[in-house]
């Protein structure tokens, strides 16, 4: 039997199918497009206020709008397959010399935002993505930052 490449076509095929099943389990949990820009606009929302952590993203970020429409990509991505996030986090976040007291926080956040906008099933979808992805990000962290000598 041989093997053959799928086509151009075929492979996009293929993603639309990936993508127009996640969108429909998805709904069942109450994320679709207009949910994810709820979360993103409610939870930056919070982040700005936030005594710690506003001043961190306040030092980064001098227009808001693109990084929350980069947020709802990101979110997108993640929930429903689109691929409309390609960016790579991780050197972002190594760079902001965070601590593990700074992802508490954030996970904090984003959990009361989560529970307060979506039924369980989906807060707890979005939340388990939020916690592995925090998880990677401090791995690399660690990997990547020298200790500092004492
Ligand atoms: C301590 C917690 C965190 C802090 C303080 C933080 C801070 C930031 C800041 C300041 C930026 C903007 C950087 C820039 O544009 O120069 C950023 C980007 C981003 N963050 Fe976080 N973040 C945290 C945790 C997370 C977590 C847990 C996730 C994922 C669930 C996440 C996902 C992203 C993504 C996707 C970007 C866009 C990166 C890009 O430019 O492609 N962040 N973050």
């Amino acid at each position: 039997m041989t093997d053959t490449v799928p086509s151009d076509d075929q492979r996009n095929e293929r993603r639309d199918i990936r993508t127009a099943m996640a969108e429909e389990r998805m709904a069942t949990v109450g994320i679709d497009e207009a949910s994810i820009e709820r979360l993103v606009r409610t939870f930056y929302g919070k982040i700005m206020k936030d005594d710690v952590l506003g001043p961190i993203f306040g030092r980064a970020i001098a227009d808001w709008e693109p990084h929350l429409r980069k947020m709802m990509d990101f979110w997108s991505s993640i929930a429903l397959l689109t691929q409309r996030y390609d960016g790579r986090p991780m050197p972002v976040h190594i760079s902001l010399g965070l601590e593990p007291q700074h992802f508490e926080r954030w996970l904090g956040l984003f959990r009361e935002t989560a529970h307060e906008l979506f039924p369980p099933d989906g807060a707890a979808f979005l939340i388990g993505k939020a916690e592995n992805i925090a998880r990677s990000f401090q791995m690399g962290i660690q990997f990547f930052t020298v200790p500092k000598k004492g």
